[in-house]
């Protein structure tokens, strides 16, 4: 199980000091879309140039013309892009193709899908890299996640790696970690602390332990 610290209410100068306090605990980070849309793929770049040694993801969420745009954040340094669950399967397909030749992964985001079940097998039989569920903002708000989706997709999926995000935190990890998926997604329940270093430390240690409540 790897850690990935998504980062969407940052700008650039502010992601570059946090990855610095927390690099040594995460394997992956998501520059989020809100700072996509806001500063552009500069900041995949700059972050990138930075961090050379860490695995970054750019939170795209494509829908259309997948290729050019999985070629887009790759040439900003991206080594996962991510792409919407309810895309055309021939923009999946764009997206795979784009980044296997550029040596790259895709993620793809189920975010406000219906039938989890199904569209996760379709994916995976389309070759992506990471099908993830997730809760977003709006959805958090009124308290929902996404445990039972991820046991659902776990059930399905047979190539692909499994992950979750939104909302996750210390105290929910070991849901999460029951299930095992193969990365685990914390933006705010790191970003949102006082002390950075020590909650990313916390949730790394727990998620290497593999800690089954
Ligand atoms: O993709 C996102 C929002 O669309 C977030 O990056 C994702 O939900 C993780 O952040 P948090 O843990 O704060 O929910």
């Amino acid at each position: 199980m790897k850690l990935q610290l998504a980062l969407d209410l940052v700008n650039i100068a502010q992601a570059l000091e946090l990855i610095k306090e927390v690099e040594g605990h995460i394997d992956i980070v998501e520059i989020g879309t809100p700072v996509i849309n806001k500063e552009g793929l500069k900041a995949v770049e700059a972050v990138k140039a930075a961090f050379p040694n860490l695995e970054v993801l750019a939170d795209v969420k494509i829908m259309d013309a997948a290729g050019y745009e999985v070629s887009n954040a790759a040439a900003a340094g991206a080594d996962i892009v991510t792409i919407l669950a309810q895309a055309e399967d021939s923009s999946i397909k764009g997206a795979v193709e784009a980044a296997k030749t550029l040596g790259k992964k895709i993620l793809v985001d189920m975010i406000a899908v219906k039938d989890i079940k199904t569209r996760a097998a379709e994916l995976d039989k389309l070759g992506v890299d990471y099908i993830c569920v997730h809760t977003g903002y709006d959805l958090q708000a009124e308290g929902k996640d996404s445990f039972e989706d991820l046991r659902t997709i776990k059930n399905v999926v047979k190539n692909a790696k499994t992950a979750i995000a939104g909302g996750i935190k210390f105290e929910t990890l070991p849901e999460v970690i029951k299930a095992q998926p193969d990365l685990i997604i914390v933006g705010g329940g790191i970003t949102s602390k006082e002390d950075k270093k020590a909650e990313a430390t916390k949730i790394q240690m727990l998620i290497k332990e593999g800690v089954i409540a």
